[in-house]
């Protein structure tokens, strides 16, 4: 049977910025993504029936059309028909590592690795440019989790350039094991708090076409500055997201006291926190001591490092 074996990393926001609304429901954003190495795997077989069948073991992961990688391989067998004919359905398998519904981009990366390896199974020949488009069509995460490594985003998150890679950093993630926060409900909460004051943000800096202040965060990566990248981490969901889960909070003040961390940001809209740090620190005391200050033993930490690495195919 046909097989190919892919690994799908997760990302962080470096810098989220919400500058407006969109008729299309969405917010106009201005954001810098950057992929770090902890990663799923993805396992994809052509199979011998006309259906696609998801396994996994992770008990939060949907099996059927509510997963975004299952909804990944529908989409290719509406676009490509023929192909999906002649190689028969699809076996997928995914052996989850990203914390789900993280603010990840878990379910996110691993549909960008469905799109990349269906291509390869059915022979395709897809450009990236081409698998951009139908990435864009699932999710607003999926365009980046195709490219990996660092980039700015703008428009629904889906309008990517690349910026310098950064891969000499460690990060530390943190999470309360049973909490979970929806994204939809995130930026609604944005919209209903701030909304009026989308277009009078003060420092604002061209980046592009869109206005932004996230200029100096893209110059600190031009010039490969950790510490400073470290300082102007920025994430306006933790303004709504902080206020309904005060220990999320405790979670970034917690990691920020720590010397030896560069910076502690919520990622996306949470509730994982992440802390950089020098490629050097020590992270396992690091981690003894957030977790004694915050003497919470539902915190799980993972210690990973910035990538450049994208989806890979492994065979
Ligand atoms: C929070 C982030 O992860 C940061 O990278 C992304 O902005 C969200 O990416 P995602 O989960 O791929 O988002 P989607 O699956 O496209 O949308 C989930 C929900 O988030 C909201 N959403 C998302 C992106 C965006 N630019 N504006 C939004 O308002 C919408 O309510 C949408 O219903
Ligand atoms: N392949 C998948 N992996 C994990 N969760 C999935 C997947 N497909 C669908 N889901 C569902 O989607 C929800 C969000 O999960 P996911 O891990 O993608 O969140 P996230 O990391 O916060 O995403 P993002 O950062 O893109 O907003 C979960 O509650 C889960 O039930």
């Amino acid at each position: 049977m046909q097989h190919y074996s892919l690994t799908a990393p997760a990302k962080i926001n470096l810098h989220l910025e919400i500058i407006g609304d969109r008729a299309d429901g969405y917010h106009e954003l201005v954001m810098i993504l950057q992929g770090i190495g902890l990663e799923d795997r993805i396992d994809l077989y052509a199979g011998s029936t006309q259906a696609i069948h998801l396994h996994c073991e992770h008990p939060d992961v949907p099996l059927g059309p509510d997963n975004i990688a299952y909804k990944a391989a529908q989409l290719m067998c509406r676009e490509y028909s023929q192909a999906y004919a002649q190689y028969g359905g699809l076996e997928i398998t995914i052996d989850k590592k990203i914390p789900v519904a993280a603010g990840l981009a878990g379910g996110s990366t691993d549909a960008a690795a469905v799109l990349v390896g269906i291509n390869l199974l059915w022979k395709l020949g897809l450009t990236q440019p081409e698998l951009q488009t139908l990435a864009s069509q699932l999710g607003s995460d999926i365009p980046f989790c195709l490219e990996g490594g660092t980039a700015l985003a703008l428009g629904r998150g889906e309008e990517l350039s690349p910026l310098q890679g950064l891969d000499q950093a460690t990060v530390i993630l943190a999470k309360h094991r049973n909490l979970f926060v929806s994204t939809a409900w995130a930026y609604q909460s944005y919209r209903q708090r701030f909304g009026e004051s989308y277009y009078q943000k003060p420092e604002t800096i061209e980046v592009g076409k869109k206005q932004a202040h996230s200029a100096d965060l893209v110059s600190a990566i031009s010039q490969q500055d950790y510490l400073k990248i470290g300082q102007l981490l920025y994430n306006d969901l933790e303004k709504v997201v902080f206020p309904e889960y005060p220990k999320v909070e405790a979670l970034k003040s917690a990691f920020q006291e720590e010397k030896e961390v560069l910076g502690a940001m919520m990622s996306g809209s949470g509730p994982t926190v992440f802390a950089l740090c020098s490629a050097t620190a020590k992270a396992q005391d690091i981690i003894e001591n957030v977790r004694s200050k915050i003497n919470d033993s539902t915190v799980e930490f993972w210690t990973t490092e910035l990538t450049n690495r994208g989806i890979q195919v492994k065979s």
